[in-house]
């Protein structure tokens, strides 16, 4: 039975689509060490910010085939690890922008017109209207640091709100900052322009501590602090002093270093106001994020593509639905030569061919490398971490391309050097999406791949098809088909045999002793 557990509030209609395909465990605020314990049952597992899915977490997670964060940020995941054991990690990169745009804004009028302090102020029974004399926010300048989805909803509402707009993004081009209505500034600039200064970026070395006591003392002091990031983008404690030292004005901040929030100076603050890492938790939000990752659970736990996997390079579903046939003839390639070679795998070349030439090429070279790889790791290499598994065995990974080569409309070429030779195999696909192997260690053939083949190369004379095919129906193992390949008459040639039954090892060896027989591989697919 396929087991998912839940282990952050996710919206019940998530719930209801992870149903349709598994058993579904919700447990909600696990300890640690009952996670580890519990993961093994689980093919997959679904999240939202609560749950630290550490490197131990996987580990213990051998059954995982996907990590589905309902919501933007992955970094409470190891994706590293993730990606290593083969786990497909999602999210939904669009479903909460607006959620956490509008909180953003929310929390950028409530520090200037003090709305939880007023609020406060009356439930305890006062009429106080001089403590909490506001700014407006019209013409004054917002710093956004990240110009993404949220920071860009929130840059289009504030510049209707008449606020000048500066940002920093060094991954966005003037010209998307132009259409915002943003100026591209480095950060010292807008540090020290800025009258609100509001984050929206990912917790990443580089971010971490972007926000550091250096920063806050060039800030006006008149600036305003919002985070509905990453907590650890701002150094919570620098932050403290700056407030109470009257070198910035006040700040909001959603997300925090440790969440939940214990001990912190910032509590004890009038013009801090603090929420609960609330960005997303809007009704609309939530349902858009639990559809989203459900939908991609269910899928990948039924052998489909994942839409928005944050570990496999290349690899969006139009795309996968376009290629797929040549990612199979990739997988079927790399899996031939990988046998053919043997040994120990140190090179790896994918050639795509006449109009393959044009197409993206990552996809097929991946495909080429789980192919490779498939005999020694079996289920345990994927798309996910063909890559990575090829890395640390040390095989390098040559990609090329080549129009001119025009045998066949689109062909893909793979050779494969290990510690014992070197061994190449070409293929196609035929009008009806089949797979044919149009060349061996260079000599040409035309046959389709099968369970179970036999392939020589073997002197082109008289009588040694008749022997092989006897010695093969000496032992019970039936010929489905058989093609010859040679460049010239009477020189080397490679025979290419489709079997119904697997050929065991003691007639491999008999072929072997054939007279003319230079090499005999057995070859599964
Ligand atoms: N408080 C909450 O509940 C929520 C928080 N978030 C968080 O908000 C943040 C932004 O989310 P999105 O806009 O959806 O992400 P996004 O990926 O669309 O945008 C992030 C932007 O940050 C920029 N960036 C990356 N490194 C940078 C650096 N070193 N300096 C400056 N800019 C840098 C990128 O170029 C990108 O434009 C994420 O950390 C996400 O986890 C998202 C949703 C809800
Ligand atoms: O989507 C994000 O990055 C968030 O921070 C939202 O977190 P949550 O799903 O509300 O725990």
């Amino acid at each position: 039975m396929t087991k998912v557990l839940v282990s952050d509030p996710i919206d019940p209609i998530g719930i209801d689509i992870l149903s349709q395909v598994a058993q579904v465990d919700i447990k909600i605020g696990l300890p640690l060490d009952e996670l580890i314990k519990i993961i093994p049952e689980y093919n997959a597992l679904m999240i939202r910010s609560g749950t630290y899915v550490t490197k131990e977490v996987i580990t213990a997670g051998s059954q995982l085939k996907i990590i589905g964060r309902a919501g933007v940020g992955v970094d409470n995941i190891d994706i590293p690890s993730a990606t290593r054991q083969g786990i497909v990690v999602v999210n939904s990169p669009e479903g909460n922008t607006i959620a956490a745009a509008e909180h953003t804004l929310a929390m950028m009028l409530s520090l200037s017109r003090h709305i939880p302090q007023a609020n406060q102020s009356i439930k305890e029974h006062r009429w106080d209207r001089k403590s909490f004399i506001g700014a407006e926010v019209y013409k004054k300048t917002l710093g956004i640091i990240g110009l993404g989805k949220i920071g860009s909803h929130v840059a289009n509402i504030a510049k209707s709100m008449g606020m000048k707009l500066l940002a920093y993004d060094p991954f966005i081009s003037n010209e998307r900052a132009d259409q915002l209505g943003c100026v591209l500034v480095e950060l010292e600039l807008l540090f020290s322009e800025s009258d609100y200064i509001t984050l929206h970026i990912p917790k990443t070395p580089e971010t971490a501590h972007i926000i550091n006591k250096k920063a806050l003392s060039k800030m006006k002091s008149t600036a305003r602090i919002i985070n509905c990031a990453r907590g650890g983008i701002i150094d919570e404690d620098a932050l403290a002093e700056a407030i109470i030292n009257k070198k910035i004005a006040g700040a909001a901040l959603d997300v925090f270093e440790k969440e939940p929030l214990s001990n912190s100076k910032l509590k004890n603050l009038d013009n801090v106001i603090l929420t609960p890492h609330l960005g997303a938790s809007t009704t609309e939000a939530q349902i858009n994020v639990a559809v989203d990752v459900a939908e991609q659970i269910r899928d990948v736990l039924l052998g489909l593509s994942a839409r928005t996997a944050v570990n496999i390079p290349g690899l969006v579903p139009d795309l996968v639905e376009k290629i797929r046939p040549y990612l199979e003839l990739a997988e079927t390639l790399g899996n031939l030569a990988g046998q053919l070679a043997g040994g120990r795998i140190e090179k790896l070349t994918v050639r795509l061919q006449g109009e393959l030439a044009a197409m993206q090429s990552q996809p097929i070279v991946i495909a080429s490398i789980k192919g490779l790889l498939s005999q020694a790791l079996r289920e345990r290499v994927n798309y996910v971490n063909a890559a990575i598994e090829a890395k640390e065995r040390g095989i390098r990974i040559i990609e090329t391309r080549d129009a001119s080569i025009c045998d066949y409309a689109a062909s893909l070429h793979i050779s494969v050097q290990g510690s014992l030779g070197e061994h190449s195999v070409t293929g196609t696909l035929l009008s009806d999406g089949e797979i044919r192997i149009t060349n061996v260690d260079l000599f040409p053939i035309n046959v389709p791949p099968s369970n179970h083949m036999l392939f020589t190369i073997h002197r082109d004379m008289p009588g040694i098809i008749g022997k092989i095919g006897s010695l093969l129906g000496s032992f019970n193992v039936n010929i489905a088909s058989m093609q010859v390949g040679r460049k010239i008459v009477r020189g080397d040639a490679v025979m290419a045999v489709s079997l119904d039954d697997p050929l065991p090892d003691s007639l491999l060896l008999e072929i072997m002793k054939v007279t003319g027989i230079r090499d005999a591989y057995t070859i599964k697919l």
